[in-house]
């Protein structure tokens, strides 16, 4: 199967999902247009035959690139960057980019899947929506304060220095949803409040937010 040109990108999101969020700034870095195609997930659309034939799990988000499709964020992002060369998301550093692996594979699979819709569904047929709300926030404050610390050592303008690589991609959507939706207080996160705020300013994270998507309810 050939990789794509990137003249047939079509993106299926949902516009408050962090996963796609991360992608959709990796398509804006690597400037590649694309179609944007809304799931629903409040719906249930992640779960309509058509869709989940392009992703049997039923997650957005799913990349379609000419005749290649392939789910799962980090898995797409890897393919953005092993086929369109502008604006490299990794270091040549083996060091640098070894931790860039670590902050998105602890964004990925520490913390967002404790925000996930059908997992926090679940949780709230057994117990309140304001305890599964606490459950969540405390799950993932303690878990930024392991990204704070680890970041003090390696952060300068973004996360891994003063270039923008793979780590600003999943702690943009990451700390937007912790900061912006869930209220928790990014004073007691200094070097992620500055982050936060930084990635604010850059056009490509701007686009990528969840309020200037076609689907956003606002
Ligand atoms: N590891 C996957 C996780 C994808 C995921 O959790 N997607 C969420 C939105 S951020 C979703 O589609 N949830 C639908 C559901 O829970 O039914 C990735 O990084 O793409």
């Amino acid at each position: 199967m050939a990789a794509g040109r990137g003249d047939n990108v079509k993106l299926y999101s949902y516009w408050n999902s962090s996963c796609s969020f991360r992608v959709r700034i990796a398509l804006n870095l690597k400037g590649i247009k694309y179609e944007y195609k809304a799931v629903d997930l409040l719906k249930g659309e992640q779960f309509y035959p058509e869709f989940l034939k392009l992703n049997p799990v039923g997650f957005v988000p799913v990349l379609v690139d000419g005749d290649v499709v392939i789910a799962d964020s980090f898995a797409i992002i890897m393919y953005l960057e092993d086929t369109y060369s502008q604006n490299p998301f990794l270091p040549h550093d083996v060091h640098k980019r070894a931790i860039n692996f670590q902050i998105a594979s602890i964004v990925s699979s520490t913390i967002q899947p404790f925000q996930n819709l059908r997992l926090l569904k679940h949780v709230e047929e057994k117990v309140s929506p304001e305890e599964t709300h606490c459950w969540t926030k405390s799950a993932i404050e303690k878990d930024l304060q392991a990204l704070e610390q680890l970041l003090t050592d390696h952060a300068g303008r973004y996360a891994t220095g003063d270039e923008v690589f793979l780590a600003d991609l999943f702690l943009a959507p990451q700390l937007n949803t912790a900061f912006t939706l869930l209220k928790i207080d990014s004073k007691k996160f200094p070097t992620l409040a500055i982050l936060h705020e930084t990635y604010k300013e850059i056009q490509a994270f701007e686009e990528a937010l969840p309020k200037n998507q076609p689907d956003a309810e606002h």
